[in-house]
């Protein structure tokens, strides 16, 4: 991992998202100031409504902040781009398409000016086999499981070979067994591709198991980061080895305390 090459790949700095409703305005975001270096793994952890995916989409350039600024790679965030690769927890695949068509479309929206037809395909073969989807490559999101679906998600983000992927709770709707099998690839993924990742998540082992840094957020309205706990576990992690490290429980157990000692009390109030 390079993370002495730009300490602040992404820099998000004072940022503000409030949000016009009918009972008028909601601060869901306040003085939010955040860096992630290249090639860093950050998790985004805190409670329901507290603002992670609002963070996120800020992020993705899906919405502007109401105050402050975000940078990426020192240029300001004014919108989406292919540089910043977001996977959802539905996976949002077109239902008409295959595997394929589904990861085509993105590969040629962001190649297809440079490259032609037999290179697209290629890239979309390449992505598909490293997610391992190969044998499902015909077939439309109907016909294969939750999980494959959502390594077709993220084979797309991935086909796209953005600077940045933006997960929210990619693996959120799984059964434990298919999530612990998709962290393990996304660590392998990440590892190979060297991605900068930001990831909302509720599940405090997979913000350890995965992350370089953990931001927790503190309980809405007016959220903002509580606490970064670096996750100094080297790498490569192994699931079964960790569940027997002290240093692993350490960090589980500030991560548990932040959420359910210190932003608890907040949390009974806003239920
Ligand atoms: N477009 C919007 N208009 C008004 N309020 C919004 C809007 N989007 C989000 N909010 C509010 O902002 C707060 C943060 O929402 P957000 O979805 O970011 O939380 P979250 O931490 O991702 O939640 P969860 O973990 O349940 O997905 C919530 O109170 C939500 O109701």
């Amino acid at each position: 991992m390079n993370t002495t090459v730009n300490p602040q790949y992404i820099d998000i700095q004072g940022v503000e998202q409030t949000f016009k409703t009918k009972k008028g305005p909601f601060c869901a975001l306040q003085n939010v100031n955040l860096k992630v270096a290249k090639g860093e793994f950050v998790a985004l952890i805190g409670h329901s409504g507290c603002g992670k995916s609002t963070l996120l989409n800020l992020i993705a350039g899906l919405t502007m902040p109401t105050q402050g600024v975000l940078l990426c790679a020192n240029r300001e965030i004014g919108g989406p781009g292919p540089e910043r690769a977001v996977v959802f927890q539905n996976h949002s695949l077109l239902p008409w398409l295959t595997c394929f068509e589904n990861v085509y479309l993105a590969v040629e929206r962001v190649f297809s000016a440079t490259e032609n037809k037999a290179q697209l395909k290629a890239r979309t073969d390449a992505v598909l086999a490293m997610v391992g989807l190969t044998a499902a490559a015909q077939k439309r999101p109907g016909e294969i499981s939750g999980g494959m679906k959502q390594r077709v998600g993220i084979a797309r983000a991935l086909s796209m070979e953005p600077k940045v992927l933006l997960l929210d709770e990619p693996f959120g709707a799984l059964d434990a067994l298919t999530r612990a099998k998709l962290q393990d690839e996304l660590l392998q993924i990440v590892a190979n591709t060297q991605s900068t990742v930001v990831m909302v998540t509720h599940d405090v082992d997979e913000a350890v198991l995965l992350s370089d840094k953990i931001v927790m957020m503190t309980n809405g309205p007016s959220a903002t980061i509580g606490e970064v706990l670096s996750v100094e576990l080297p790498r490569p992690r192994n699931r079964v080895e960790l569940a027997e490290s002290t240093q692993y429980l350490h960090y589980r157990k500030a991560v548990i305390d932040f959420l359910y000692t210190r932003q608890a009390h907040v949390e009974k109030l806003t239920a």
